[in-house]
């Protein structure tokens, strides 16, 4: 089956109850752009880990293949123009994803994978540590697309990355691995109340915008880089033009950010905010996800 023109998506992510991560933070969105798309859940949690507790089941490799198996067996694998994976709790539930891609490949060898390698954020991991060596050595090489963070990526190279030519070190370092492009969906590389991402193409742009962190100093969100991704895999799939997707995402995020801040429940001097006040305000910024307004640009560094 050709894939021309269809727009599906297989998002092998968290499903959460309450909140907005994962599966969660990515199907409304890529909806709204046009996607269909068939949520598998990694794990099934309560809430996100950053609460003061999560409950709920985590997803065996088994329970994976014997999903897998039924698409498989009805011969679906041919309908998914893309496979998007992000949290993943389980080596040996990641590790059956690179065998998952390798039979979707074979129905449908247009695929695009987008890895969102979710580890961790500020220098701690919030995933068991064995999953590092399987996404490194395993399921990057495999990917199209990859949208770590800063600590995601030293983790993965090994390497410190706070400068700039870090940055463009480590972009090599995925590019030698034959991944077209990489996106650092966000990093702090000393410059206060600024974020840089980055993006680099193998024979195209490198690119970076700065972003001004919105929100208290140590105001923080979750579930942006889980909306990061989903948004670049649509935005990407439009466009020919890369920085255009790069910038048309960041948008979205920004405008997705304002609204949770400004919608905050109290005002931070009324005590720590606690993790369901920072949950994302998404369903409330439909109208910016369909027609993202493009204020910070793509600055091209080659
Ligand atoms: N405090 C913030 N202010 C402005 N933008 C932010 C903030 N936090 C996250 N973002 C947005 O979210 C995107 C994803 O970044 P981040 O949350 O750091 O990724 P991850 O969740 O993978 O660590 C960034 O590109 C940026 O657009
Ligand atoms: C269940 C779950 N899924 C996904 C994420 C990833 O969130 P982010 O998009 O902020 O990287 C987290 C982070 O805490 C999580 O707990």
């Amino acid at each position: 089956m050709t894939t021309t023109g269809v727009k599906r998506v297989l998002s092998i992510q968290s499903h959460v109850v309450h909140g907005y991560v994962g599966n969660k933070v990515a199907t409304f969105p890529l909806q709204l752009l046009g996607f269909d798309v068939d949520p598998l859940n990694s794990v099934q949690f309560s809430n996100h880990t950053g609460y003061n507790c999560f409950k709920g089941p985590i997803s065996t490799e088994k329970e994976l293949a014997n999903i897998f198996e039924g698409l498989e067996e009805n011969k679906l694998l041919g309908h998914y123009s893309h496979l998007l994976t992000g949290y993943i709790g389980n080596p040996l539930f990641l590790r059956q994803v690179g065998e998952i891609l390798r039979r979707i490949r074979i129905a449908n060898p247009d695929l695009i994978y987008v890895c969102d390698p979710v580890m961790g954020d500020n220098g701690s991991m919030y995933v068991p540590k064995e999953l590092l060596p399987v996404y490194r050595d395993e399921i990057i090489p495999l990917a199209d697309i990859v949208t770590p963070n800063q600590y995601e990526v030293e983790l993965l190279t090994g390497k410190e990355v706070r400068s700039e030519a870090a940055v463009w070190e480590a972009m090599d370092w995925f590019h030698e691995r034959k991944i077209k492009t990489v996106v650092i969906s966000s990093s702090d590389l000393g410059q206060p109340g600024i974020l840089r991402a980055f993006l680099s193409q193998i024979n195209g742009p490198r690119l970076a915008i700065d972003i001004p962190k919105q929100g208290d100093k140590d105001l923080f969100f979750t579930g942006t880089g889980d909306l990061f991704a989903s948004l670049f895999l649509a935005h990407s799939h439009a466009s020919g033009d890369v920085t255009e997707a790069f910038e048309k995402t960041i948008a979205t995020l920004q405008a997705v950010i304002r609204r949770t801040v400004e919608q905050m429940p109290r005002q931070r001097s009324s005590g720590p905010v606690q993790a369901w006040e920072r949950e994302l305000k998404l369903i409330q910024s439909k109208s910016e996800i369909e027609h993202p307004k493009v204020v910070l640009k793509a600055q091209r560094l080659n």
